[in-house]
This record gives C-alpha cells, sequence and structure tokens, in this order.
C-alpha cells in the first residue's frame, strides 16, 4: 500500500506532459490545415488568389509577380488572408482604371492578369490553377494568341469574356509591342505576360495591330503558329464610336461630319481620317494573308459579341482549341448598361459589367453623312465577306 501510494504521484506528470504534447500538436496541425485551407481558397469569399501580372502598369507599380502587401503583425494565415484581399482590391482598380481611360489608348505596361476562373464550369481546375500558380509554377510564355484589332470593335469584352475560362491568361493592359514598343524586345513583351501553366494560354490584346503595316511580319517572325482574332464591327458605327471616344478627350475638335469628308460639296470621303481608315477592312486585312493563311485568323463579329456573347464566345473557344467553358450561363443582359454583363466578375461572386468607356452614347450624325459612308464601305465589304467567307449583314 505505502509503495503504491508513493509511486502514484511519480507516475503522474507523464500522462500531462503527453497530453500537453498531444494538445500542442493538435493544434499545429489544425493551423496547418486551416493555411492550407486558405491557400486553397476556401476560408473566404473571395474566388481566387491573384497574382500580379508579369510587369507594373502605370497603376499598380512593383507589382510584378509577387503576392503584393504585408501584415507583419498578424498571424501568418490572416497575414495572407489580408494581402489576397488587398491585391484583389488593387487589382480590381486597376482594372477599373485601364477601362476608364480609352482603351485603345492605354500606354504599355501589363496590367491585371488574374488566376483562376469565374463562374460556371472551370471553378475547380481555376483553384487547382490558381494554387499551383500560388506556389510559384508555371512561367511566362509569348502570347499563343492575340487579338489584334479592331479598336473600338469589342475587343475588351471578348478579352473580359475569355479571360472568364482557366486556361486563358492575359495581359490586362495592351501592350503595343508590335506597333509602338517593338524596339524593347521580346524579352520585354514576355516579360510583361502572366505566368502560365502547361495548357494554358497567354493572350494579349492590342486593336491597333491590325492596321499596323509591320504587325503582320512582326507576329510571324515571332510564331509562325499565333493564332489571331479580329473583331470586327459596323465600318459606319466603329468610325461613330471611334470618333466619340476622341471627343470624349478633345471636345473641341470639329463634327464628325466635317472630318468625314475632304470637300463636303463633291462628297469626296476623307479616307486619311484613321476613324475612316480603319474601317476598311479588306485593305488591312491583305497585308495580313502576306504572312497568315486566312484559316488562322478568327473573325469575330462585334455585333453579335453583343447580341449573343455566348455564342461568338463558342466559336472563339473552338478556335483557341479549349473546351467550351464559357456559356450562356455566364452572361445575363444587364438593362441599365444595355450590354451583356458576366454574372460573376472575375475575382468576386458579382455581376460585372464594363466600364463606362464602353457602351458610350454615340452623337447624332446626320443621316446623310451616314447614307454617303454607307455607299462609300459597302465594295469594301463586300471584298471584306468574300475574303472570310462571313457575310456580317452590315449592308
Ligand atoms: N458587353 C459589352 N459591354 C460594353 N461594350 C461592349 C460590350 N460588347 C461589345 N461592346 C462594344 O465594345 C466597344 C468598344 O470596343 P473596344 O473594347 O474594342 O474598344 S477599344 O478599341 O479597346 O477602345 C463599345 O463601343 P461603344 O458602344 O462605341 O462605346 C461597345 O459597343
Amino acid at each position: 500500500m505505502a509503495v503504491s501510494a508513493a509511486a502514484a504521484p511519480a507516475a503522474e506528470p507523464l500522462p500531462r506532459s503527453i497530453f500537453k504534447k498531444f494538445l500542442v500538436m493538435l493544434c499545429s496541425l489544425l493551423m496547418s490545415l486551416y493555411v492550407f485551407y486558405c491557400l486553397a481558397d476556401r476560408c473566404q469569399t473571395l474566388p481566387g488568389p491573384i497574382i500580379a501580372a508579369g510587369a507594373a502598369s502605370e497603376e499598380d507599380e512593383g507589382g510584378g509577380g509577387e503576392f503584393l502587401g504585408g501584415s507583419a503583425e498578424l498571424p501568418p494565415w490572416q497575414a495572407a488572408a489580408a494581402r489576397r484581399k488587398r491585391l484583389l482590391q488593387r487589382l480590381k482598380q486597376r482594372r477599373r482604371r485601364q477601362e476608364a481611360a480609352p482603351g485603345a489608348e492605354v500606354p504599355a505596361g501589363g496590367g491585371g492578369s488574374r488566376a483562376g476562373g469565374s463562374g460556371g464550369g472551370g471553378g475547380s481546375a481555376g483553384t487547382a490553377g490558381t494554387l499551383a500558380l500560388l506556389l510559384g509554377e508555371g512561367s511566362k510564355r509569348l502570347p499563343q494568341a492575340i487579338i489584334i484589332g479592331v479598336k473600338k470593335g469589342g475587343t475588351r469584352a471578348l478579352l473580359e469574356f475569355l479571360r472568364v475560362h482557366p486556361d486563358v491568361r492575359a495581359v490586362g493592359a495592351e501592350p503595343h509591342f508590335f506597333d509602338r514598343n517593338y524596339e524593347r524586345g521580346l524579352a520585354w513583351y514576355r516579360d510583361l505576360m502572366p505566368r502560365t501553366l502547361e495548357g494554358q494560354i497567354t493572350m494579349e490584346k492590342t486593336p491597333s495591330y491590325f492596321v499596323t503595316k509591320e504587325a503582320p511580319a512582326r507576329i510571324s517572325s515571332m510564331s509562325k503558329g499565333t493564332k489571331l482574332i479580329v473583331v470586327v464591327r459596323d465600318p459606319v458605327t466603329r468610325a461613330i464610336s471611334d470618333y466619340t471616344q476622341t471627343l470624349s478627350k478633345k471636345p473641341d475638335i470639329p463634327t464628325f461630319e466635317s472630318l468625314t469628308f475632304k470637300n463636303r460639296t463633291t462628297g469626296l470621303i476623307d479616307t486619311s481620317w484613321s476613324a475612316i481608315q480603319i474601317g476598311i477592312y479588306a485593305k488591312h486585312l491583305e497585308n495580313w494573308l502576306l504572312y497568315f493563311p486566312i484559316g488562322q485568323i478568327l473573325f469575330v463579329s462585334g455585333e453579335r459579341m453583343i447580341s449573343d456573347p455566348a455564342g461568338e464566345l463558342g466559336r472563339v473557344q473552338d478556335f483557341l482549341g479549349l473546351k467550351r467553358i464559357i456559356t450562356d450561363k455566364h452572361f445575363y443582359f444587364n438593362k441599365t448598361k444595355g450590354f451583356p454583363c458576366l454574372k460573376k466578375a472575375e475575382g468576386s461572386s458579382k455581376p460585372h459589367c464594363l466600364g463606362k468607356t464602353k457602351g458610350r452614347t454615340h452623337p447624332d450624325i446626320d443621316q446623310e453623312v451616314v447614307q454617303r459612308l454607307r455607299d462609300f464601305y459597302r465594295p469594301f465589304n463586300m471584298k471584306f465577306y468574300q475574303m472570310t467567307g462571313q457575310d456580317f449583314g452590315w449592308d
């Protein structure tokens, strides 16, 4: 009895220390699980970890491919969540500013890219992809597909919608590499690109390429296999849209009617005015066909991008060899905006329409001038339908 009474207190600390160790291990395990859970994008309402694009844009200096910000005072998992939240906000702000700036005029410099899909079917693939990108996998590649035009055709809408696809990663801003920045070299260009994993497509859009004489040869020398996408729109409406954009920046410019004509009395159209020139699609296309087979160029209808975005996106996904993930389930028609919008914005669960500079009200143009322009473009449009094998219904 005496022996056992003496032995009992000596034995007590042992189970307690084991218990403590067990508790510490359990806590560590739970913490690790929670951190992993957050990294896998499940601990917040935020839809996905975001990685800054290759090069910092004018709005987001220092973003280059790293997580932004830091919260030294917070526990690591909260700091990670806070960083993600801040980064998401900055990317959203940057995107809004890019859209608010007159699209085609935005200078080069990277812009946002995102990892992961929003909305619809690509969710889990997107999350796996984002996690891999988050862990530093993937590499910057030159684009395999480029939206080369046309200015005011609906190029921003196409890129924004395509980015919903988990296998598409794109530069947000327009790099203008093959027109304004070519002397900077391919390494500079590649560095603007977001990281991609095997099987993902890198994309960019710069609508001025379509009318840049040197662009086809330059893109072909980068890669003959580059897939090209052109969003075309009725050249008359396109010209008015182009004019509306310039007018918003320079309210003192002459009227559309006076800029249209070299001589209003004779009715001679001023084809040197870029707003008119860009719409002569057949002429610009001839230049591209010197370097690319027609089958390597996809022509997207700017009008159908508005009336049936899912239909056009279906064609684009096929052309890019992507699974048809973006469908009509991703879109809704916003009556206030008067345009189709995404049900889920990238990086959030909220609906997303393009910015104020997309879908502007056009000034009223003298119908006689409009008719004169229709007559002017008709033969060029016919030629363009013939070359592409598609009737865009502008005439
Ligand atoms: N979903 C949606 N929301 C808003 N706007 C849309 C959409 N789809 C196509 N569009 C049309 O896109 C036109 C702008 O074309 P771009 O994005 O190519 O312009 S830019 O060249 O990048 O400046 C823009 O031209 P405007 O209407 O003249 O503003 C729109 O008509």
